[in-house]
């Protein structure tokens, strides 16, 4: 069935999980889209798991249009989320609605995500007044980097706890479609999840979020040093694609590779006139 925004939204009051992962280009939003997942997210965290940064702060908005084009060019029936990078979204209104119209016409996805309540309530009310569809992300927001001192677990506290309840009221509120919650604990998430009527999508935030989210990369193990606590390797493309390359490099090596059967002919009376 194709995803919209309309039928993630429906999905909640249906009791039905929704699954996304991330996707940054084609090869990968073809194979993600050929599945019954319901929602890809073209992450910012693509300035991590492609670009080799050590965080997502250096991603701009022509990186997220880059591969936001490339994803969308692989997808038929799945929604399509990009993240706006940071600075993209914290300065004016104007240039969040401009960022975020840039991002949306140029891929053709159909929503993008921001990470914050409060501090970006007026960003986040602008772009759905323009017609875009938003996604809020609370919790764990990687570009708060610099303010969380780390990526670590939020909403610990009675007043970080109560914030990030009162951020998911406000988010619902201003008309987002879904709310990431990362790394969150669970019961945290638990009571965010039952406190708001828009599907809450989970990563390293427990069961009782409405949907989980997982970056590709990691569940399909293919970073032997990314291993935090919520992850769990659900097949082990890492070692499958080690031990391809491997078998490559013996054939080429043995002179198996190529064998006939790859190779292409040409006419004998062709090939004699070349001598
Ligand atoms: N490959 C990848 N996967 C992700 O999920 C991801 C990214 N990159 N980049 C952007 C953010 C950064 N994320 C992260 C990165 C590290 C931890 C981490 O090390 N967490 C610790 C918990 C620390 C604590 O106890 O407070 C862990 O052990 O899980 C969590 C989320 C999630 N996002
Ligand atoms: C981890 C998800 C939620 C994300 O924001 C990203 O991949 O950038
Ligand atoms: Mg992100």
């Amino acid at each position: 069935m194709k995803n919209t925004v309309v039928t993630f939204i429906n999905s909640k009051k249906k009791g039905q999980k929704l699954s996304m992962l991330t996707a940054y280009d084609y090869t990968m939003a073809k194979i993600i889209d050929g599945t019954e997942i319901n929602g890809i997210l073209v992450g910012d965290s693509l300035g991590m798991v492609t670009l080799g940064y050590d965080s997502t702060l250096a991603v701009t908005v022509e990186d997220m249009i880059h591969h936001g084009r490339a994803v969308v060019r692989g997808v038929k029936n799945t929604l399509v989320v990009v993240d706006m990078p940071f600075m993209s979204y914290h300065n004016t209104l104007a240039e969040a609605v401009d960022n975020a119209g840039r991002i949306i016409k140029q891929t053709q996805a159909h929503a993008v995500k921001v990470e914050g309540g409060r501090e970006i309530l007026d960003k986040v009310k602008g772009l759905i007044k323009a017609q875009i569809p938003v996604m809020g992300h609370l919790g764990l927001t990687p570009q708060s980097l610099n303010i969380m001192g780390g990526f670590k677990v939020q909403g610990k506290s009675e007043e970080a706890a109560k914030k990030i309840i009162e951020d998911a009221k406000l988010l619902e509120e201003a008309g987002v479609f879904a709310i990431v919650l990362e790394c969150i604990p669970e019961k945290l998430a638990d009571l965010v999840s039952k406190s708001i009527s828009i599907p809450t999508i989970g990563i390293g935030s427990g069961g009782g979020c409405d949907g989980q989210i997982l970056v590709y990369q990691d569940m399909l193990n293919m970073d032997e040093d990314f291993k935090p606590k919520f992850v769990k390797t659900f097949a082990d493309a890492g070692l499958v694609i080690k031990e391809g390359i491997k078998k490559y490099t013996d054939q080429v090596r043995d002179g198996e590779f190529p064998a006939a059967e790859h190779t292409f002919t040409m006419k004998d009376e062709v090939l004699e006139k070349l001598y």
